[in-house]
């Protein structure tokens, strides 16, 4: 009977193995799944166990929490605005050590405890992406945040060759723009143009709430599914985070990704839950 139901769970899985097979699926870790150390081995496993089933998973890592920190510790001041980080050149340095050297260190360790799978690298590398610096929007009003960009240009080579070799491209958003002046880049925005660029199946983009709810934070407002026109509305009553977040959805699926996904990062093996059951998990945004 238990061999039964393992056999039951197992064939549930088929038909998405069917549908993304080979496909490419770009997954956005952060949150707590980035914080906490089982959710972490958790989060290393489902990248294996999708590239062993024959997806091609490429991760792009945020680190808000970690980037906080480490200005804190150095006496840096940091704040947000319009949910992205207001970035000197001094704090450049910081977010470029953490991102790069750590956060993106310790994701590629954890998953290469399976195997050779993971390749960390950043925009900078093979000129993965260009920045453009741009501002944030405060009350309907731009304003200036420092060294903070969108994504330009993506230059998909590298990212393209690790996959090509069976390896899980691990990424960390900061980039140069075009004159080679270093931004940083939310991770959101970053994994919505990369997907678009590699003509991805899907985005999944883990974070700390069940999903998008459409009158925060009244709780019945959670939504299983919104379209992009339907999300596009929404979008400038949304904040702090969930706004880039939203934001980089439905850049996604306006630039041709069939489905983004945000997903509740707090549950163990979220990615699995929302690739390969019926129900799906979270926010499903759609095209229009
Ligand atoms: N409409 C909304 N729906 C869901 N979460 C929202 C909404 N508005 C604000 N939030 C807040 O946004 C947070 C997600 O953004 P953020 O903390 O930047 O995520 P992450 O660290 O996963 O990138 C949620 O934890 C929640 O507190
Ligand atoms: C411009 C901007 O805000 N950049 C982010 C980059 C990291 C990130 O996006 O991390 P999370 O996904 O964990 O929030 C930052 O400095 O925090």
């Amino acid at each position: 009977m238990k061999a039964q139901k393992k056999a039951e769970i197992l064939i549930e899985a088929l038909p998405w193995l069917e549908r993304f097979h080979g496909t490419t699926v770009v997954i956005k870790y952060g949150g707590n799944a980035m914080i906490d150390p089982s959710l972490q081995e958790a989060f290393a496993a489902d990248m294996v166990f999708l590239r062993l089933v024959g997806i091609k998973p490429v991760v792009v890592h945020g680190g808000g929490p970690q980037i906080s920190r480490m200005l804190t510790k150095l006496g840096i001041e940091s704040e947000f605005r319009g949910g992205l980080r207001v970035t000197t050149p001094e704090a450049m340095d910081v977010v470029r050590m953490v991102l790069v050297g750590q956060v993106g260190r310790e994701l590629v360790g954890l998953i290469n405890q399976h195997g050779p799978y993971a390749v960390g690298l950043s925009g900078e590398d093979a000129g993965l992406f260009t920045a453009v610096r741009r501002q944030a929007v405060v009350d309907g009003e731009p304003v200036d945040i420092g060294q903070v960009g969108d994504v330009d240009e993506v230059n998909t080579s590298a990212v393209d060759d690790l996959i090509a070799a069976g390896r899980i491209p691990v990424i960390a958003t900061v980039a140069p723009d075009a004159d080679g002046v270093l931004h940083n880049v939310n991770a959101d925005t970053a994994a919505s143009a990369l997907a678009v660029a590699l003509g991805a199946r899907k985005l999944v983009v883990l974070t700390d709430v069940p999903g998008l709810y459409t009158n925060w934070p009244d709780t019945s407002s959670l939504t299983s599914e919104i379209d992009a026109d339907a999300l596009e509305k929404l979008l400038p009553s949304l904040e702090s985070g969930m706004a880039p977040k939203m934001e980089a959805c439905l850049r996604a699926v306006r630039g041709g990704v069939p489905a983004a996904h945000v997903v509740d990062g707090r549950v163990a093996h979220s990615t699995l839950l929302e690739v390969f059951t019926e129900e799906g998990f979270g926010t499903m945004v759609v095209p229009a």
